[in-house]
């Protein structure tokens, strides 16, 4: 057991190593994406399954109320949350549109799109990619190594493991710096 506690561990220290020695200059520019949109008064919409949702949850969270730095709120909308929009979208339509009709809802062309999905093929996920692209906002992916997220996404950060695990721990790392980027850019005087 303490073997595989220790695996556990390298494995998650060299994923991250790997990813984030060749994605600063992404990262940057993504985080520059998000201060100019917020400035703009646009928002973020954010959507996954699973701990992919939770991700979504908390990155919006640290956007509404604060990261690190004292700040007004800042919009963004985890679209996980309504169970009622939810699950009447899932009943009356299909699993696969609970995304898509709260981007068509709450989209709008100066707003981005966070999609999050480890093996980047979630029908629900992609559906919602394609509509946001549709309706002119940036699309961001956060995937692993495979699947359609990332060609449908202008900006796309693909986590090379084979372990859902290990891919959705450098996602909300990933969630985390930009966040406390887009802060430092757009509240950087205060
Ligand atoms: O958190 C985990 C696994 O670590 C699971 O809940 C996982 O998110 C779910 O199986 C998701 O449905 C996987 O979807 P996706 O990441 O492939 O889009
Ligand atoms: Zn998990």
């Amino acid at each position: 057991m303490k073997e595989l506690i220790r695996q556990t561990v390298q494995d998650a220290i060299k994923t991250k190593q790997k990813f984030f020695a060749t994605h600063e200059d992404l990262i940057e520019r993504c985080a520059r994406q998000i201060a100019d949109t917020l400035d703009a008064g646009g928002k973020l919409l954010l959507f996954g399954n699973g701990g992919s949702a939770a991700d979504c949850q908390h990155i919006a969270a640290e956007f509404v109320n604060r990261f690190q730095m004292e700040r007004k709120p800042l919009p963004a909308i985890a679209l996980t949350c309504d169970t009622s929009i939810i699950t009447s979208i899932g009943n009356d339509y299909s699993f696969e549109q609970i995304f898509s009709k709260q981007v068509q809802a709450l989209g709008h062309k100066n707003d981005m799109a966070i999609g999050i999905s480890t093996s980047g093929n979630s029908a629900n996920v992609i559906r919602a990619a394609a509509v946001a692209k549709d309706q002119g906002l940036t699309v961001v992916g956060f995937s692993g190594a495979g699947g359609k997220l990332k060609e449908i996404s202008d900006m796309a950060f693909c986590v090379d493991s084979p372990v859902t695990a290990r891919i959705q721990e450098v996602h909300i790392t990933i969630g985390h710096i930009l966040c406390d980027l887009a802060e430092r850019m757009l509240f950087h005087d205060q």
